[in-house]
């Protein structure tokens, strides 16, 4: 292989000097590397979402379908990888992850704001999650933004005010939606929006029935470092959806 032109190496451009130091354990436990890689890993994913959900949320407000779910393919598909990867964190057993779970401190998944700000993104929009995030950051700034702006769902639902449909309360939106299924042959590019959506809803809904077998699986009963029940707390999030008209409207179908 020759080198490119402008001198540009593998590690510059990606950076590894400063990725791949950014692993700090505060035990000398063989299995907190596992614990930090996973939990970065899926940090990176979370941005690589938050970068297609942006660009499908724009999409969607200019009309242009076809581009739209590409992006929202991929994000379905990015968040398979995410539940998946919950297999490898279960191979951490409750002896090896109790070890060094004390070293944790009170620091929990609730203090992921890209997290957050995928759910807000989306259409999930909690307000009582932003006081987990100190007043000033930069995470917290984020997630205000966040919650204020347009998200996913509110752009899918002006498309519908666009294509003549009133959109005005939660039953006017599931009736809407209802009427583009029934006629689906017709409005195609907002069927297959909303198909799009209800793989986005599924695959969250997936990655949350993981996350709550693979905590049990670690730690029981216990609480979380967070303050929450633990196991109670996740299960009850279990019945959240982001786009709650379009699983209800199935009934009808
Ligand atoms: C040993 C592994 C893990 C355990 C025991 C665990 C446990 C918990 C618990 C108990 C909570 C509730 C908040 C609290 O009280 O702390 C929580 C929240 C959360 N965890 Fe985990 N977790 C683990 C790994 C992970 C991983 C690998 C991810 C991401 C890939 C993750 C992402 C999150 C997120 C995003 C939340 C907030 C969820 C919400 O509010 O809906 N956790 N986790
Ligand atoms: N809540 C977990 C700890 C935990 O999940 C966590 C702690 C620090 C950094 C990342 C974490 N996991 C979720 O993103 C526990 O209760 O053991």
């Amino acid at each position: 292989m020759t080198a490119t032109p402008t001198g540009m190496t593998y590690a510059d451009y990606l950076s590894l000097d400063s990725i791949l130091t950014a692993q700090h354990p505060q035990s000398s436990l063989h299995d907190e590397m596992l614990f930090i890689v996973i939990h970065q890993t899926k940090e990176l994913w979370l941005k690589q979402m938050l970068h297609e959900v942006a660009l499908a949320t724009a999409l969607v407000r200019d009309d242009k379908y076809s581009e739209a779910y590409k992006a929202l393919s991929r994000v379905s598909r990015i968040q398979s990888v995410m539940t998946l990867s919950w297999d490898v964190l279960a191979t951490l057993t409750p002896v090896d992850y109790s070890a060094f779970r004390h070293v944790l401190g009170t620091s929990s998944g609730f203090q992921s704001p890209q997290f957050r700000e995928v759910e807000y993104r989306l259409g999930l929009k909690d307000p009582r999650y932003l006081e987990l995030h100190e007043g000033g950051s930069e995470g917290r700034a984020r997630l205000e933004r966040a919650i204020t702006e347009p998200s996913l769902w509110d752009e899918a639902n002006a498309a519908l005010t666009r294509g003549g449909y009133s959109v005005g309360s939660s039953d006017e939106i599931r009736a809407a939606w209802l009427d583009v299924y029934r006629r689906a042959d017709e409005k195609f590019e907002l069927y297959q929006l909303a198909e799009k959506l209800v793989d986005i809803d599924d695959a969250l809904a997936s990655w949350r029935h993981k996350h709550v077998l693979t905590v049990e699986r670690i730690i029981g009963m216990k609480r979380g470092t967070g303050g929450s029940e633990g196991v109670a707390y996740l299960a009850s999030t279990l019945s959240k959806r982001a786009f709650p008209e379009l699983w209800s409207l199935r009934t009808e179908l």
